[in-house]
């Protein structure tokens, strides 16, 4: 389903920055496929390179060189021709969901947002149809007529994961999509996600550096460090004993909550 071939990137500047911006790159030859169905965990730490190639995969920055194709369609070719033909079926939620919505719309208004732009539908309809999204995040069909500022961080992210599967698509790129929540929110959008793929047949590019939301949701884990993928597993539960120095780096970020099983953790 998508394809991404050795793609690089360095982002650009003028003038000291762009030779600044040329010694490091962002992305080094980067490759990896995802199948339909499955969610594939993008884990590295801050500055790896995660959220630029999910700019990529999402066809809103184009790389230095590689290529990414989706659905057989090669997204940047010359007039992005690719990029139009594949827009609904890859949607994206993003960690802050507070500045991924107009504050002014309703939960209603922003879940419509794409139904208005690719369905032609009545306002009845609309209404209708924004109303089962909403159930089928867990909110109230009633909770369409609130504004972002009436809804808590978890629930808010909701309305955005609503907007995401409005069109059914075939690919998300959650970027992050927890980070920002307290525990008891991060587990149920955990769930909420998981339930999803498994309703919808949704497949996820999960980007974050949280190695235990990746041991939760993720069917494959591809670790990136400094612009590479340096290690793979179709096997996340075995991520804490991987050797590979990057992997080690993320486990020991994370503490066992009793301090009684900490050194035990891995
Ligand atoms: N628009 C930009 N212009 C210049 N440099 C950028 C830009 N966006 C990202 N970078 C740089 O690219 C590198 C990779 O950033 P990126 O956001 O892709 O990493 P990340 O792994 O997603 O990190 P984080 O988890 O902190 O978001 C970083 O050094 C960052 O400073």
């Amino acid at each position: 389903m998508l394809q991404v071939h050795q793609v690089s990137h360095s982002y650009g500047g003028s003038g000291w920055r762009k030779s600044k911006a040329a010694a490091g790159k962002v992305l080094d030859n980067v490759s990896f496929d995802l199948e339909p169905g499955c969610c594939l965990g993008l884990l590295g730490t801050s500055g790896a390179g995660k959220s630029t190639l999910g700019k990529i995969v999402l066809g809103l920055q184009k790389p230095a060189s590689g290529q990414v194709t989706f659905e057989g369609f090669e997204l940047y070719t010359k007039g992005r021709q690719g990029i139009r033909k594949v827009r609904r079926d890859l949607q994206a939620v993003f960690q802050d969901c507070y500045s991924a919505v107009n504050p002014l719309m309703t939960a209603d208004h922003i879940i419509g947002e794409p139904l208005r732009n690719y369905e032609r539908l009545s306002p009845a309809e609309l209404k209708r149809r924004t109303g089962e999204l909403l159930e089928q995040v867990g909110l109230a069909a009633e909770d369409g007529s609130k504004r972002p500022s009436q809804f808590s961080g978890g629930q808010l992210q909701r309305v955005n994961i609503a907007r995401a599967i409005a069109l059914k698509p075939k690919l998300i790129v959650l970027d992050e999509p927890i980070s920002s929540l307290d525990m008891v929110h991060q587990t149920l959008i955990l769930d909420l996600l998981s339930e999803l793929k498994d309703s919808i047949g949704l497949s996820y590019l999960f980007i974050t550096h949280d190695i235990q939301a990746v041991m939760t949701i993720c069917d494959r884990v591809a670790v990136m460090d400094k612009g590479q993928i340096v290690y793979h597993t179709d096997s996340p539960s075995s991520l804490p004993s991987a050797e590979h120095e990057a992997v080690q780096r993320l486990v020991s970020a994370v503490l066992p909550q009793h301090p009684s099983l900490r050194t035990s953790w891995v």
